[in-house]
């Protein structure tokens, strides 16, 4: 099944950048939407229900499962996340481009629902900044961040699996390469004669 318009999947370590990179891009690019994912994760910091994520309880995570709402969920660093049939077909209602913010195992799924889903894998420089930028975050307690960086190593072994892979040393770089992936990939053919049907109807291309 291809998503009618393009579909964007961003995958990457805790702390390595991936919600700064997609916050800075929807800033510069109102025509890519968000999927609103859900999660048994409580609230961090400034994180609003609705915005970041739907926070829900066990029970109600597990009443979706069981309701197949879901497109695809995961076990996420000991909580559950997944990604609802609604947060898209939103999107697709106001014929926006999605990107999905999930771990490897969601991006995977999408992969298999969405032939045309474009997978982006964003990697750290170094184990020493994926730490520090870690602890400078200050939005996980010392146990939840040797966790994450534990499953940094088996999460960052799937980089080779993706369509690309943006380290995010340097911020703007990172966006920019990611902005690029997102220009090319409207441009391509497929996307182009949908966005400029009028012009090859104009020189009679068939
Ligand atoms: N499979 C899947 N993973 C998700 C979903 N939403 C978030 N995640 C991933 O869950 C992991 C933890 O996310 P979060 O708790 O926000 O921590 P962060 O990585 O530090 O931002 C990250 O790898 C997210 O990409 C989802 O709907 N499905
Ligand atoms: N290129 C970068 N250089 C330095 N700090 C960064 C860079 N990218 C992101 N950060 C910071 O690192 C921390 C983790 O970024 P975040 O976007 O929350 O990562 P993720 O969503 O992948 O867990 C945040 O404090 C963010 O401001």
């Amino acid at each position: 099944m291809d998503y009618p318009g393009n579909i964007f999947v961003v995958a990457a370590p805790s702390g390595a950048g991936k919600s700064s990179l997609v916050k800075a891009l929807m800033e510069l690019d109102s025509a890519v939407q968000p999927s609103v994912s859900h999660t048994t994760r409580p609230p961090r910091g400034q994180e609003k229900h609705g915005r970041e994520y739907f926070f829900t309880s066990d029970g109600e995570f597990d009443a979706m499962v069981s309701g197949e709402a879901f497109v695809e969920w995961a076990h996420v660093h000991g909580c559950r996340y997944g990604t609802s049939k609604k947060a898209i077909e939103d999107r697709v209602a106001q014929g926006a481009d999605v990107v999905l913010e999930i771990d490897f195992q969601g991006a995977i799924q999408i992969r298999k629902t969405f032939a045309n889903a474009v997978l982006i894998f964003i990697l750290p420089p170094s184990w020493e900044e994926l730490r520090s930028r870690l602890e400078r975050r200050g939005e996980d307690r010392p146990d939840v961040i040797e966790l994450r960086l534990r499953n940094a190593a088996t999460e960052m072994a799937r980089a080779g699996e993706f369509d690309f892979v943006i380290i995010n040393e340097l911020f703007e770089r990172a966006l920019f390469d990611l902005k690029a992936i997102v220009h090319a990939q409207r441009l391509r053919y497929s996307a182009q004669r949908r966005a400029r049907a009028d012009t090859f109807a104009a020189l009679n291309i068939p």
